[in-house]
């Protein structure tokens, strides 16, 4: 059974959840100290919270950390990294995936339910969704208002829709760049984005249409 391990920097909020949605899936899942190293895990899982407080800017300084050059490299062995909410601005602080975060256009905190359109099913994060499927989860952030100069470098996992899928403007909480609510590198095995899956990922929450991320993932890791 693949482990993964689901790093916690002071301030991370999201990490016991994450771990209970991975277990769900059918994974292994350890809450991991961002000072501890990242020996035997098939894969990585950064959690949603206020690390460091989003001093400068969110994810800045947790993108910083030491463990950080073990999750680059983890990544470059080509196995699964996934940085949710506060993940997401972690991987694009460090480069792990290009673009950035920047504070909502109407800037304040967002806490609400979202639709989203799966636009690409071939990530390891997404292979379990049928393409262009609308599915529904909770954002909870400030700076969630993905832009990029270039988006040569990723392919787009997840845009902002409306519950039939259409990609209209009312339907983007944030002003991202084409609607866009998740990410991932070109290989596809790391991935980014900002509403939250585990918040998604049993019925009695309110949905569970987050758990096929983390039953990709699992899935994924197995070979
Ligand atoms: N839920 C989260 O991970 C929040 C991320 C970050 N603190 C923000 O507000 O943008």
């Amino acid at each position: 059974m693949p482990k993964f391990a689901v790093i916690v920097f002071p301030g991370t909020n999201c990490d016991f959840e994450t771990v209970s949605a991975i277990k769900k899936a059918g994974g292994k899942a350890e809450r991991v100290w961002y000072k501890q190293g990242l020996k035997d895990f098939d894969g990585v899982v950064l959690p949603g919270g206020f690390s460091y407080a989003d001093y400068l800017r969110a994810g800045a300084i947790s993108a910083r950390a030491e463990i950080m050059e073990e999750v680059k490299a983890l990544a470059g062995e080509g196995k699964p990294v996934l940085g949710i909410c506060n993940g997401f601005q972690v991987l694009t602080e460090s480069g792990l995936l290009s673009g950035a975060l920047r504070p909502n256009k109407i800037p304040r905190f967002l806490c609400r339910w979202v639709y989203l359109k799966v636009s690409d099913t071939q990530t390891t994060f997404t292979k379990f969704y049928e393409e262009g499927e609308v599915i529904r989860m909770p954002i909870a952030h400030a700076e969630g208002n993905y832009y990029a100069d270039d988006l040569g470098k990723v392919k787009i996992a997840f845009q902002y829709s409306d519950e039939k899928g259409n990609i209209i403007e009312e339907a983007n909480p944030n002003g991202s760049l084409l609607h866009i609510a998740g990410i991932s590198n070109e290989k596809g095995n790391v991935l980014g984005m900002m509403p939250h899956p585990e918040r998604a990922s049993d019925k009695w929450l309110g949905s569970e249409d987050g758990l096929k991320v983390f039953k990709s993932m699992v899935e994924y890791a197995k070979r």
